[in-house]
C-alpha cells in the first residue's frame, strides 16, 4: 500500500532535529531516519551533526553513498515528502539510457559526434542489448557474483530466445535461418561491428566472473566445432548450446603448459578397432568448465597434437579452482580418466590441432579487446563522478591538477583503443577469415597486449583516486576493488601480454622486404 506523501517546506523540516524526532532532506526528498539512526550502518552521530539534522544533507550524502541505497525498498520507506516546489533531479544508472558522463560511451553513441563505421541496424542493436544488459544481466550478475553461483539458468534461456549465444559466435553460416534480437539485424548483413556492440554491452553487467560464467566457455570451445566438427557432430550440438540449455567450454592449459599448447600432456591413444579415442590427463584454469556439458580438449596424439570433442560422462570429473574472481565463471580443474569417445569427435585432421586451435585465436583475442576497451570505460564513469562529488580539503577532488593528469591518461588511453579497435574491425569486415589470420593476427595481439596494459593502469589510478574505497567491496569504491582485482585476467587469458607482443612483431618481421636499406 502506498502512503500519502506531502509537502512541506525547508522550515517546517527544520524543526525536527532532535533525537526523537529527526528529518533529513536528500534531492528534494524527505526523510524520517528517527528510528532508522539508530540501524545506519554509518552510526548515529552523522544524523545528530548541526548541519544534518532537520537539514539538507544531500551532499554529505552523495561524498558517502552510491544512488542505488536510495533505490532499495526498505530505505524508500523512510520517505515522508517533497520538498514545496522542489523537484528531484539526481539520478543513478538509468535503464536503457546512454549514459551523459563524458568520455562514459564511445564516441558513436555521444550525442553530437558521428562515425563512418556504425549505422541504423548497429544503433537499433544496442539499444536493445543495453536494455538487457540493464534489466537482465546486471541484476542476475550482481547477485552471482555476491553468492557465486553460475549465471541463472533463466538468464542463459532468455539469451537465447534473442540468439544471444549465436550471435556471440561472430558472423557466418551459424546465424542463418535465426531471428536475431527480434529481427533487428538479419544474418545476412550481421557483421563483425554487431559482434563488437553485443561484446560492448555485455560487459557493462559489470561483473567479470559472471562475465566469463556467461558462456565465455563457448564463446573459444564452440568455434572448433562449427569449423571443424563433422555435419552430425554440428547438428547435435550446435543447437543444444544456442538454446542455452547446453554448456560447452574449451579445455586446453594444463598444469604444466599454458600458451605453450606442444608441452601438453593429455594422451588420445585409438582403441584397437579404430574406432574410438581413450583420453587421459587434466586440463587446469577451464572457464565454465564446472558446469558444461561438452569439452573441446587438445591432446597430444600419435601424430601430434589433435583436437577432441569430449561430452561429459564417467570418467570426467571438474573440480572448481579458487581463483581471484568470483566461482560464478565455473572455472575449474579437469580430470580425463580413461574417457572413451568415438574418432567421428576429432575436430579437424588428426595431428593438425595446432591449426584448430590458431583458427580461432584472433577472434578471441579480438573479442577480448572489445571488453577491455569498454570495461575502462566504465572506469573512468565512476572517476569522473567521484572527483565531481568527493571532497578533500574543502574542495571537490577534480580541483587537484594530479587527480585531473591521471584522468587525462585514462581517457586517451581509452579512447586510442576504441579507435584501434573500431579499424581493425573494419579490417575485418572485409577480410576473409584466413586472410584475417594472415594480416590481422600482428595488429590484434598488439591491441590486446596495449589493451590489457591500459587497463591495468588505469585501475591503479582508479584505485589511488577512490583511496579506501577502492579496496572495498561494497559501497562507492564496489566497481574499483572488482576492477583492480580481476582486471589481471584479461592480460592472461588468450595468450599473455609478453608472448602476444612478441608474436606481432615476429609476424611484421616475416613481412619485412628483403631490399630495403637504412
Ligand atoms: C536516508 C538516509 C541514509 C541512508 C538510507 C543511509 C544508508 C547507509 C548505508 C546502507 C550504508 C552502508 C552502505 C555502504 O557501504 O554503501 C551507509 C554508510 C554510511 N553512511 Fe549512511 N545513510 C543515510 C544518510 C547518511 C548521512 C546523511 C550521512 C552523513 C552525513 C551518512 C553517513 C554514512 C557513513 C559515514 C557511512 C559509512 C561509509 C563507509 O563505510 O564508507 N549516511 N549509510
Amino acid at each position: 500500500m502506498s502512503k500519502e506523501l506531502k509537502y512541506y517546506t525547508r522550515e517546517e523540516v527544520a524543526k525536527h532535529n532532535s533525537p526523537e524526532d529527526l528529518w533529513i532532506i536528500i534531492d528534494a526528498k524527505v526523510y524520517n531516519v528517527s528510528r532508522f539512526k539508530d540501524m545506519h550502518p554509518g552510526g548515529t552521530a552523522v544524523f545528530l551533526e548541526e548541519d544534518v539534522r532537520g537539514q539538507d544533507a544531500t551532499e554529505a550524502f552523495f561524498g558517502l553513498h552510491l544512488y542505488e541505497v536510495l533505490e532499495k525498498p526498505q530505505y524508500q520507506r523512510l520517505v515522508v515528502g517533497t520538498i514545496k516546489d522542489e523537484k528531484s533531479v539526481l539520478h543513478g544508472r538509468v535503464s536503457g539510457a546512454l549514459s551523459e558522463i563524458p568520455y562514459a560511451e564511445p564516441t558513436w553513441l555521444t550525442k553530437g559526434y558521428y562515425s563512418p563505421f556504425f549505422k541504423e541496424s548497429h544503433k537499433k542493436l544496442q539499444e536493445a542489448v543495453r536494455k538487457f544488459t540493464d534489466d537482465i544481466l546486471y541484476p542476475d550478475g550482481q547477485a552471482r557474483e555476491l553468492d557465486g553461483k553460475p549465471p541463472s539458468q533463466v538468464v542463459f534461456e532468455k539469451m537465447a530466445e534473442v540468439n544471444l549465444h549465436a550471435m556471440r559466435m561472430g558472423p557466418g553460416k551459424h546465424l542463418k535461418g535465426l531471428t536475431l534480437m527480434n529481427g533487428i539485424v538479419s544474418p545476412e548483413e550481421f557483421d563483425y561491428f554487431h559482434e563488437l556492440v553485443i561484446t560492448q554491452e555485455i560487459v557493462r553487467a559489470a561483473a567479470r566472473g559472471y562475465g566469463d560464467g556467461l558462456n565465455a566457455g563457448t564463446v573459444i570451445g564452440l568455434p572448433p566445432i562449427l569449423n571443424f566438427g563433422s555435419p552430425e557432430l554440428k547438428a547435435k550440438i550446435v543447437p543444444e548450446v544456442f538454446s542455452g540449455k547446453k554448456h560447452i567450454c574449451l579445455a586446453v592449459s594444463e598444469a604444466h603448459a599454458g600458451s605453450d599448447v606442444f608441452g601438453l600432456q593429455t594422451t588420445a591413444t585409438k582403441t584397437e578397432d579404430g574406432k574410438h579415442w581413450i583420453i587421459n590427463g587434466h586440463k587446469k584454469w577451464i572457464t565454465n568448465g564446472h558446469f558444461s556439458d561438452y569439452f573441446t580438449v587438445g591432446c597430444k596424439t600419435e601424430d601430434g597434437f589433435t583436437v577432441i570433442l569430449v561430452e561429459r560422462q564417467e570418467g570426467v570429473e571438474t573440480k572448481p579452482i579458487k581463483t581471484s574472481y568470483s566461482p560464478t565463471a565455473g572455472t575449474a580443474f579437469v580430470t580425463f580418466d580413461n574417457v572413451k569417445v568415438p574418432v567421428e569427435n576429432t575436430l579437424g585432421e588428426e595431428g593438425a590441432g595446432i591449426f584448430v586451435m590458431l583458427s580461432n585465436f584472433n577472434h578471441e583475442r579480438w573479442v577480448m579487446c572489445c571488453s577491455s576497451a569498454r570495461s575502462q570505460r566504465l572506469l573512468i564513469e565512476a572517476c569522473m563522478q567521484w572527483i565531481q562529488q568527493r571532497k578533500a580539503f574543502g574542495k571537490p577532488l577534480s580541483s587537484l591538477a594530479v587527480i585531473r593528469s591521471k584522468l587525462a591518461n585514462m581517457i586517451a588511453r581509452v579512447e586510442s583503443i576504441q579507435s584501434w579497435l573500431e579499424n581493425i574491425t573494419y579490417q575485418m569486415c572485409q577480410m576473409s577469415y584466413k586472410e584475417q589470420a594472415q594480416k590481422l593476427a600482428g595488429q590484434i595481439a598488439f591491441l590486446k597486449m596495449y589493451s590489457t596494459r591500459a587497463a591495468q593502469q588505469t585501475a591503479i589510478d582508479a584505485v589511488q583516486i577512490f583511496g579506501g574505497r577502492g579496496i572495498t567491496q561494497s559501497g562507492m569504491g564496489r566497481l574499483v576493488e572488482h576492477y583492480y582485482r580481476t582486471v589481471p585476467f584479461d592480460a592472461l587469458l588468450g595468450g599473455a601480454e609478453d608472448v602476444l607482443a612478441d608474436l606481432g612483431v615476429r609476424q611484421a618481421m616475416r613481412g619485412m622486404p628483403e631490399d630495403a636499406r637504412l
